[in-house]
């Protein structure tokens, strides 16, 4: 009863408790599944990859009409059926890698396809080399209309470098824009793809879509593993589910894994009890067990999220293996503080920040107290796409009402004893301890590579020179092909200048025709300092940035004049100051209300009227003194929307 209960709020919330979208008329009843029917060669674990919007969930749902997972859709209805998150479905990207596994029978033989779908944006990449650890072939699905984008590039390198068997797809030939024969040229000249192998679809209206599935059975190896060897599990993704705790999805590489087995952890050398195991089908389908080379679920009551720990090899008590070679874990980029607009809602907003957190684990969350915005958590992400998200989810899920400050980057201060990471600007050493006490500042730098039609360059190399990029090559993508040409731009970039809107800055400027991805490199030496806004000169800790020297002026300008928009006028003038050191970058005064003391005041006592503009400005003078500004939390809501 306890069970069904469970089932049913999973179907309502979704899977770790998070909304999801009622389609469970379309999900057809899951079936019992036999799975120590499917020997290794029946099955087969994979990918799609692709560059943002190619076209990767609509194919995954095509595949899973097609295998009969899921019921065929009604026509108009858009919804893709693994972008389970309401923000993945309001912003059409998928987010959260999400697996499912399908039946299929080809050769008159029933075969498992474990699909692990893959999210596009460059603040995800962790997220796709993940699901590609537990696949042995990859489609690389590629817009007919669009052709090879960056990312496409990059993902060919990480399921290359895997030694994923690649399957070369062409979607959208349905569009009047389509030109595949230049794309599989493009693909030629840019993978070495033979254009024979390529496999043209619509994934939209499912044309060509057989090809793909018989494509993965036939070119795609199947899993090694040996079932009589000791079990050897690779954990390879988790969530959290709020009456079952922690919910691995694990591959199984030897061995054979049933419900009540009792395992161990490489990572932790915990002990669990298998409590529950299955497949998702693609909602979760339980079963008897998980034979080698499959794909699977199990609950087996781990409370913490941080005990799942991604790229761990989980064994059966008593019977210890090697551990698989693990991810290097997510590291935040990109840090900002996420505070209420109602400073007595911070418990209940730490509360679900935590819970969200659990069900994404690239998060990472530390308290954080402001003078300005009082208490709130200081939330690392993986990019600026992320924490947009985590914020819509924290709106969206727990309907939070918060101010989230600029996205800052981790900064490594090199002292003469020592170097500390900083990644908060109220923690920036002042100018007098840099001179005097710092050896050096570095900023992490990443190798961007753009590309875009060579029409575009100029525009291109203008908006990487405003960004302080260094360009390292440039090169034709589309030699020989026999069209025009567009150029790939590599260069070395500071990650501070990506997050704060490059991107949407190159989309504009190239008419939507650039795209863009990045990997980290390193640190860089920088002469950077610590920019303080000052009102009625008192420095407000949370509007504090980080600049590089060379900008300082027009950041400072930029500033200044949208604070003094946003700040309600006060009974006194207040300077706006942005601040260097002790250098006053630039100001603006903001006009005082003028309260008519002299109404009420008849005929001419003009003594007595001069008396009390006296008053008004000895008022005046108290408030300066005392340095009250009020800014109302809405007015930071205004002034950190705006730095986005
Ligand atoms: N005309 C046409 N449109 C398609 C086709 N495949 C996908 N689309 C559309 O392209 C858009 C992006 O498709 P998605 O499946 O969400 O792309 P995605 O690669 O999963 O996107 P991310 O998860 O954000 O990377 C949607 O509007 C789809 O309806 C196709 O074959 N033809």
């Amino acid at each position: 009863m306890l069970t069904q209960w469970r089932r049913a709020c999973l179907r309502i919330l979704g899977p770790g408790g998070r909304a999801c979208f009622s389609t469970s008329t379309r999900w057809c009843a899951p079936k019992p599944v036999a799975m120590e029917d499917f020997s290794c060669d029946l099955i087969r674990n994979f990918s799609i990859i692709a560059h943002i919007d190619h076209g990767k969930s609509t194919l995954a749902d095509r595949l899973l009409e097609l295998t009969g997972t899921i019921k065929k859709k009604e026509v108009g209805k858009n919804e893709q059926v693994l972008d389970k998150l309401k923000v993945e479905r309001e912003r059409g990207i998928t987010v959260k890698a999400q697996t499912a596994s399908m039946m299929h029978t080809s050769g008159g033989k029933q075969h498992v396809l474990n699909l692990i779908d893959t999210p596009g944006h460059v603040d995800f990449a962790w997220e796709v080399s993940r699901s590609l650890a537990a696949c042995q072939g990859a489609l690389l699905l590629v817009d007919a209309s669009q052709g090879v984008q960056a990312q496409t590039i990059s993902v060919f390198h990480i399921a290359q470098e895997r030694g994923l068997k690649i399957i070369p797809v062409l979607n959208k030939i349905d569009l009047p824009a389509a030109q595949p024969e230049r794309i599989a040229a493009q693909m030629e000249a840019t993978f070495g793809t033979d254009p024979a192998d390529i496999i043209r679809i619509s994934a939209k209206t499912g044309r060509g879509v057989d090809e793909v599935l018989r494509a993965i059975i036939d070119r795609i190896p199947p899993p090694s593993g040996v079932p009589t060897k000791p079990l050897k599990a690779f954990l390879f993704d988790s969530q959290y589910d709020r009456y079952r705790g922690v919910i691995s999805l694990v591959s199984i590489q030897d061995g054979i894994l049933k419900k009540g087995d009792r395992i161990a952890s490489c990572y932790t050398k915990k002990k669990y009890e298998i409590a529950e195991i299955g497949i998702m089908n693609p909602e979760e389908n339980p079963v008897n067990g998980l034979y080698p080379g499959q794909v699977g679920y199990i609950a087996c009551n781990m409370k913490e999220s941080s005990e799942a720990h991604i790229g761990d090899t989980l064994y059966r008590v008593g019977a210890a293996v090697d551990p698989m070679p693990g991810f290097k874990p997510a590291k935040a980029m990109v840090y900002a503080g996420i505070f209420p607009i109602d400073t007595s809602d911070f418990p209940k907003l730490e509360e679900s920040i935590k819970r969200l957190a659990l069900t994404d684990r690239s998060v990472t969350v530390q308290r954080e107290s402001s003078t300005a915005l009082g208490q709130g958590c200081r939330l690392g992400f993986l990019g600026t796409l992320h924490m947009d998200v985590f914020r819509q989810r924290l709106e969206d899920e727990h309907d939070a009402n918060i101010i989230i400050t600029a996205p800052t980057v981790p900064y490594k201060i090199v002292y003469k004893d020592r170097e500390v990471f900083v990644s908060n600007p109220t923690e920036f050493p002042d100018a007098i301890d840099v001179a005097s006490k710092v050896k050096e500042i570095q900023e992490p730098v990443v190798k961007a590579s753009i590309i875009a039609p060579e029409e575009y360059f100029g525009e291109m190399m203008d908006l990487c020179f405003s960004h302080r990029a260094e360009e390292l090559d440039h090169r034709y993508l589309d030699a020989g092909t026999g069209t025009s040409s567009r150029i790939m731009l590599n260069c070395v970039m500071p990650l501070s200048e990506i997050v704060t809107g490059f991107f949407d800055q190159l989309k504009s400027r190239s008419s939507g025709f650039a795209s863009f991805d990045y990997e980290e490199a390193g640190y860089k030496a920088s002469d950077l300092a610590k920019m303080v806004f000052l009102l009625n000169g008192k420095p407000v800790d949370a509007l504090a940035l980080i600049v590089h020297r060379s900008n300082e002026d027009k950041i400072g300008k930029i500033w200044v004049k949208k604070l003094v928009k946003v700040i309600p006028r006060q009974m006194f003038e207040v300077p706006i100051q942005a601040a260097v050191g002790k250098k006053i970058i630039s100001r603006e005064t903001l006009s005082a209300y003028r309260a008519d003391v002299t109404a009420g005041l008849y005929g001419g006592d003009v003594s007595r009227k001069m008396k009390q503009l006296e008053n008004q400005k000895e008022g005046k003078k108290k408030m300066k003194r005392m340095g009250t500004v009020d800014m109302p939390q809405e007015a930071f809501f205004d002034i950190m929307s705006s730095r986005k």
